[in-house]
């Protein structure tokens, strides 16, 4: 169990906002409830922002009350919607973004979305001054400074529940298939899923390869006698049509293989009971850190524990993926 922070509010602040940005993930809900309550039962407003900075910067803001986070703790994507938004890249949307939450009588921001949303917050905070606390709200996980991210465990156990499937067909009818989940640039995903279905091979943008070399070693496994079906899984990657580039190449050395990308799925469905949980204790640990004059930071999860990390550390730096895990898909398979 998460021990919440305690700390004591210090700060003059009767008014937050909330939103949610970047991909949306199974698990914005319950992180959206918990803010709004965990505020309220300290007698501070919340305001609810549409859309993320989309919404933001032309002042789509109304106030939340604790009806309207009624039923939506088991409940997927996000009630505030979510976007990306390139205009606020620019320092002077930023600018005016501050004078809309000043115009509200905001007096800090909580801001649940991946590591871009959170370095569009600490460039907000760093130009502003308005306080910004970061929840990690992303299926990718690939936050630095957390283990965990809210939507993670969802988007595990989603892809995997797709992918149990697809093998009972490949091993009916004795075909490899190649499955592509979401990580455009992580493959954080890729190698939790490869582990967790018996993946013959996991393929990650973070591990250097070539298609001949995959493609190569594939026909030596076949050849080894490893069974005549298999699943292999792809992370995305950052250049879109990676799995049926590696499926033409197979076919150009004699093999073939079936492609299945799970795509969006992965990001909707009834958050776990896991990332409901998360969802909760961060969202609530976040508003302390708010009203205890904390800013600039994401409130995330490291060795089981709740902790802040600094909003810059997430900017500058890679979350490093364990690359044991793919190296135990192979180890297992054999
Ligand atoms: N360098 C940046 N400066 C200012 N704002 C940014 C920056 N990077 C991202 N943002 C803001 O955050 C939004 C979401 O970022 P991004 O598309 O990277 O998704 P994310 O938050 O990482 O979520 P996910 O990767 O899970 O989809 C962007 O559309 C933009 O509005
Ligand atoms: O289709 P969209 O909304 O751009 O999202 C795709 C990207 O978002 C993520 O799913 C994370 O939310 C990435 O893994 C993926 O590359
Ligand atoms: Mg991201």
């Amino acid at each position: 169990m998460y021990h919440l922070p305690q700390l004591k509010k210090t700060t003059q602040i009767n008014a937050i906002a909330v939103m949610t940005s970047g991909g949306d993930s199974p698990g914005m809900n319950p992180a959206i409830r918990s803010v709004t309550r965990a505020a309220l039962n300290q007698g501070v407003r919340v305001f609810g922002i549409n859309r993320g900075y989309s919404g933001l910067i032309i002042g789509d803001i109304f106030e939340l009350k604790s009806r309207n986070v009624t039923n939506i703790v088991q409940r997927g994507g996000t009630i505030l919607k979510s976007d990306r938004c390139e205009a606020f890249k620019d320092p002077v949307v930023r600018h005016q973004a501050a004078e809309i939450l000043k115009e509200h009588g905001i007096g800090g921001l909580i801001v649940i979305g991946g590591d871009g949303s959170l370095t569009g917050a600490h460039l907000l905070f760093h130009e502003t001054g308005i306080p910004v606390i970061g929840l990690p709200g992303t299926i990718d996980n690939d936050i630095y400074g957390t283990d965990d991210t809210i939507g993670f465990d969802t988007a595990l156990n989603t892809a995997l529940e797709a992918i149990d499937k697809i093998r009972d067909t490949a091993i009916s009818h004795e075909r490899i298939f190649l499955v592509e989940v979401m990580g455009r640039n992580s493959g954080h995903i890729a190698s939790q899923v490869g582990v967790a279905c018996g993946a013959e091979m996991i393929i990650v943008p973070e591990i250097d390869f070539t298609l001949e070399t995959l493609s190569f070693t594939l026909a030596n496994q076949r050849a080894e006698g490893r069974g005549s079906s298999g699943i292999i899984v792809v992370a995305e990657g950052p250049r879109p049509g990676l799995t049926y580039r590696l499926a033409r190449q197979l076919e150009i050395d004699g093999q073939t293989a079936g492609v299945c990308i799970l795509g969006h799925i992965q990001r909707g469905g009834q958050p776990t009971g896991h990332d409901r949980v998360l969802a909760s204790c961060l969202g609530a640990a976040a508003v302390t850190y708010l009203l205890a004059g904390e800013t600039d930071i994401m409130v995330g999860i490291k060795n089981s524990k709740i902790t802040a990390i600094p909003l810059l550390d997430i900017m500058e730096q890679k979350k490093p993926l364990n690359p044991e895990l793919v190296q135990l898909a192979q180890l297992l398979h054999k």
